[in-house]
């Protein structure tokens, strides 16, 4: 329970919410126990007026007997009609004020978890599954919903009917109180368990429906490579092994489900059956009347449903507090990068110096970078040429303080990263990734994503500059053509000049491009570092690259291996050192890699 606490602080929010819930909840019952009250007044009533009416049976007051009792009835029946409608009325008000409270406190909190996703940096990110953090936003969520909605509606209202209805039991005789209730608590352990096991087996089958859900995502994602790979039958079996599983576990649910309800009638019967026997006794003992025995019954039927539910929201809370203490882990954890309280503005001109800087993946414990040294000039462009897994990625990760070296420091004109305001440092450099991610939105969209102000033309611009005009304009939709998984299928080429464009129309002093052209013919390879070149004239540009971009004159290559630089300087100088560049570009040029860019 205890990590259910932090909810408390939403209670208060909705003060008002609640306490309006709370008092509609009192009035319903109110209203509501009214009504076995006016029975047993009617019944006993019936009772003794039975005699008077044998007495007066052949007489002619007969007639004025029955009109007058006939009167009195039909107010007992309006009023009974009135009672339970304003029962209703309030148990409505009720359930729009506790309800929608909760609903509230949802949504609030979704955005909080939200929110703390996207404060977290990306180590939490690579470390926990996907699946993981949905289920939070989602099914988390959604059981402490339980809790604060119906969960603590129906416990008021169990405490406050149970509080009324059983003064007015004792009120009329304590020893059929007794009895009647004995078996209530029986009743609410055996919902408890139940709901339990309901509980366990509803798991298990949302487990699988998830397992059934992927299976079929996959088959549909990767249909080329099933059909290719003449896969389709195994598929199919992998397909049916998982619904074969879900369809056992639901039967099962739906065996148990079947038994549930007839037992609780059963239970509610049996109590039922027992105040009538024990209250008929004590009628024939004259020591309650007819019509207290039929109040009596309601009374028990009334306090069927608040017991059945403390079963229900024994196990509610129980789930509830499990999610919470999971939300709670969550929202505790602090992101490693994170501005701190003195973090400075800056205004980025472009010098970038890594300082004897080591960096090792936390979670992996891989040393990508070490005792690394680079200076670079504002203005000056830099390639960064290596093998793959030498730590090139990794560098551009850096830069933008994704991570912070374990040792040494990344410094922008002079300042160390980390005494510098985040949002300033991502919003004035450009990282166009090594894979591209566009959302599901149009062209122009996903080009301005990072500068929503920027007007048609700067997009059209940006996309010009990144040789991808054409191609857009090329579709039906032109700019306003919706890309991602229900638009249309872009190539690797397009997906990779829209991303560029992205990054250029922030018009940044530097830039940082992480091996964005490799799915780009050479062709188009050679026209956008034509335009680059024009562009980023004044600015300081960061290229990483398996390839070598001859045509580009760059003031410095480096040559990284694992996570060391083993050769630098410009084209020609790295020519005549003989060593991976040359060897690289002369492989490139024998036409055995054919990427090379001149
Ligand atoms: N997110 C990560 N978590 C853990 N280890 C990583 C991560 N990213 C990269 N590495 C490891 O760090 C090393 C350097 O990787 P990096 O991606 O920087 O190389 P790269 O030169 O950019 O390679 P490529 O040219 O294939 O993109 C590799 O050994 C890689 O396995």
């Amino acid at each position: 329970m205890k990590h259910l606490a932090v909810l408390n602080k939403y209670f208060l929010r909705y003060k008002w919410r609640f306490l309006l819930g709370l008092i509609c909840t009192v009035i319903s019952i109110v209203f509501s126990v009214f009504q076995p009250i006016m029975v047993r007044q009617i019944f006993d009533l019936l009772a003794q007026n039975l005699n008077n009416y044998h007495l007066i049976s052949d007489t002619n007051l007969k007639t004025i007997f029955h009109s007058d009792f006939s009167k009195v009835l039909a107010f007992y029946g309006v009023m009974l009609l009135v009672f339970a409608l304003l029962s209703g009325f309030f148990l409505y008000l009720q359930r729009q004020s506790l309800i929608v409270m909760s609903r509230h406190i949802e949504f609030d909190l979704k955005n909080e978890i939200y929110q703390h996703y996207q404060l977290l940096d990306l180590n939490f990110f690579k470390m926990h599954r996907t699946g993981d953090l949905m289920s939070r936003i989602t099914e988390d969520v959604s059981r402490v919903r339980m809790y604060v909605g119906p969960a603590i509606m129906y416990a008021t209202r169990t405490i406050f009917m149970l509080v009324i209805v059983v003064y007015l039991m004792i009120d009329v005789n304590p020893l059929l109180t007794l009895y009647t209730l004995s078996p209530l608590p029986f009743l609410a352990l055996t919902i408890y368990y139940v709901n339990h096991i309901i509980h366990r087996k509803s798991e298990r089958i949302q487990s699988q429906l998830s397992n059934i859900t992927s299976i079929a995502q996959e088959s549909y994602s990767g249909i080329r490579v099933i059909k290719s790979y003449v896969q389709e039958e195994g598929m199919i079996g992998h397909f049916e092994k998982a619904s074969e599983d879900y369809k056992i576990s639901s039967v099962s649910l739906a065996k148990t489900d079947a038994l549930f309800q007839p037992s609780m009638a059963l239970m509610i019967g049996l109590s039922v059956l027992l105040t009538i026997f024990i209250g008929g006794i004590q009628v024939i003992h004259g020591n309650i009347t007819v019509g207290n025995l039929a109040e009596f019954v309601i009374y028990v039927n009334m306090l069927m449903f608040p017991f059945l539910s403390i079963g229900m929201v024994a196990s509610m809370v129980q789930r509830a507090a499990a999610s919470q203490q999971r939300l709670n882990e969550f929202l505790d954890i602090q992101p490693a990068i994170y501005n701190r309280p003195d973090a400075k503005s800056i205004d980025v001109k472009g010098e970038v110096i890594f300082k004897n800087v080591s960096f090792t993946y936390p979670h992996t414990g891989i040393q990508a970078i070490q005792n690394f040294n680079l200076t670079v000039k504002p203005g000056e462009k830099v390639a960064v040429i290596g093998r793959t897994g030498s730590g090139k990625s990794t560098l551009a990760q850096l830069l933008i303080r994704m991570y912070d070296p374990q040792e040494g420091a990344v410094m922008l004109d002079g300042m160390d990263l980390r005494t510098l305001k985040l949002e300033d440092l991502r919003t004035q450099i450009s990282y166009v990734p090594q894979d591209v991610f566009l959302f599901s939105d149009t062209i122009t969209n996903n080009i301005r994503f990072g500068t929503p102000e920027a007007n048609e033309e700067a997009v059209r611009r940006a996309a010009r500059q990144a040789s991808v005009e054409k191609d857009i304009l090329g579709f039906p939709e032109g700019f306003n053509t919706v890309v991602g998984e229900r638009g249309v299928t872009l190539s690797g080429g397009q997906k990779q000049r829209i991303s560029i464009a992205r990054g250029l129309i922030k018009d940044p002093n530097l830039l940082v491009f992480d091996d964005c052209l490799s799915a780009v013919d050479a062709r188009t390879e050679k026209e956008i570092i034509g335009n680059l070149y024009a562009y980023l004239k004044d600015k300081t540009a960061i290229i990483i690259t398996h390839r070598i971009f001859a045509l580009f004159e760059f003031d410095k290559i480096i040559v990284l291996d694992e996570g060391k630089i083993v050769e630098t300087g410009t084209h020609d100088e790295l020519l005549s050192l003989n060593g991976y560049y040359a060897e690289l570009y002369a492989r490139q040029q024998s036409g055995d890699d054919e990427s090379v860019i001149e």
